[in-house]
């Protein structure tokens, strides 16, 4: 029995609008999600990717149970994760970035102790848990502060240490690093690594950080306007940019990096004097280097492989003809073999 299994699932939100509108054009109408059919195994780690407003929330908000869909089914562990709210906790985990569920005005360790409590967790299992989060996330420095006091960084750690407590099944992470600094994203992503690692677990993280997808995730699942666009593993997703690379050129001095115009090449991204370029296949990178070492004094030339990075760029900026033809072989539905099954630490 795979742990998630969502078939056929759509939701559309009705909106009044703003008053003025409202006369004109009645109430708005829209398609959060549309059809869509996701199945996820015990030991998968999933990126759910997509543009904002793609739908990723509402999708991971009908899985937790915390919203029913219009249209379509959703099992968790066997369980309708709506009607059966209170054996689901017990199955699930859940944060969501800009939202706590610690209790505000207690410390965050008064807050681990109730979940011990609500959870059922013998002293000597809690002892040994909070000691190996501990570890990871670095909480006892901070513990005692009462929750409305922590930073950022220290009250996402403490969530998810939260989310966690229970060792869930399944794992719902809603934008886990958004915010945090680059040491503790190591930290939060070295717990994920090590959670992943054991096999027991499905993970499911939606982010707009593709260090995250990058690092931990094997599987993706691209969401676009309510649709799956494409599902299936980060090598295929990558793969799709068909051999494009990425240079980095920097500039001496801090000047502005110079327009290369070449067939083939194009300025993705221009920032003070590192300039981004895209190489389509077969531009000779020589000749490149040659173009940009002629136009003005070059700090450093840094050729790269495929970045997901640009991959999302362009499928986000319409561009879907490599996804299209990419899609037979990509697509679990076609083919649950073409899907990974352990997840890979970083
Ligand atoms: N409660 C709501 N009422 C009305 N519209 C909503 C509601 N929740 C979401 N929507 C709409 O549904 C669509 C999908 O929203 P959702 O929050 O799932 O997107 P998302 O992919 O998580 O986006 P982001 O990356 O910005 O968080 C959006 O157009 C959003 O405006």
């Amino acid at each position: 029995m795979p742990a998630i299994e969502v078939r056929g699932v759509s939701k559309r939100f009705r909106s009044r609008g703003p008053l003025f509108r409202r006369r004109k054009e009645g109430p708005r109408e829209t398609v959060a999600l549309d059809r869509v059919d996701l199945e996820i195994g015990t030991g998968e780690f999933v990126g759910l990717l997509g543009q904002n407003g793609a739908g990723k929330s509402t999708l991971i908000r009908v899985m937790t149970g915390l919203m029913v869909p219009d249209a379509g089914e959703v099992r968790v562990l066997g369980l309708d994760p709506n009607r059966d709210q209170v054996r689901n906790a017990r199955n699930i985990g859940v944060t969501f970035g800009q939202r706590t569920q610690l209790w505000w005005d207690l410390r965050a360790r008064d807050s681990f102790e109730i979940l011990r409590d609500m959870y059922g967790l013998p002293a000597a299992t809690y002892t040994r848990r909070m000691r190996e989060l501990d570890d990871f996330l670095g909480l006892s420095a901070f513990w005692d502060t009462q929750a409305r006091h922590l930073s950022l960084g220290q009250r996402v750690r403490c969530d998810l240490a939260a989310a966690v407590l229970h060792r869930p099944v399944l794992l719902f992470l809603d934008e886990p690093t958004i915010g945090l600094d680059i040491l503790v994203k190591d930290q939060v992503r070295a717990m994920l690594a090590d959670l992943a690692g054991t096999g027991d677990h499905a993970i499911v993280l939606t982010t707009h950080d593709v260090a995250d997808v990058e690092a931990l995730c094997p599987r993706i699942v691209l969401i676009d306007r309510g649709r799956t666009l494409f599902d299936g593993t980060l090598a295929d997703l990558t793969g799709i940019g068909g051999g494009r690379r990425t240079v980095v050129v920097e500039l001496a001095g801090g000047r502005a990096a110079p327009e290369v115009r070449m067939p083939g090449v194009r300025l993705l991204e221009l920032d003070g004097a590192r300039a981004t370029y895209a190489l389509e296949p077969g531009v000779s990178q020589a000749r490149f280097a040659a173009r940009v070492l002629a136009a003005d004094e070059v700090r450093a030339i840094d050729f790269e492989g495929v970045r997901l990075e640009d991959v999302l760029r362009s499928i986000y900026a319409g561009d879907h003809s490599a996804l299209n033809a990419q899609r037979p072989a990509a697509s679990p539905a076609a083919s649950p073999a073409a899907r990974p099954s352990a997840p890979t630490p970083p």
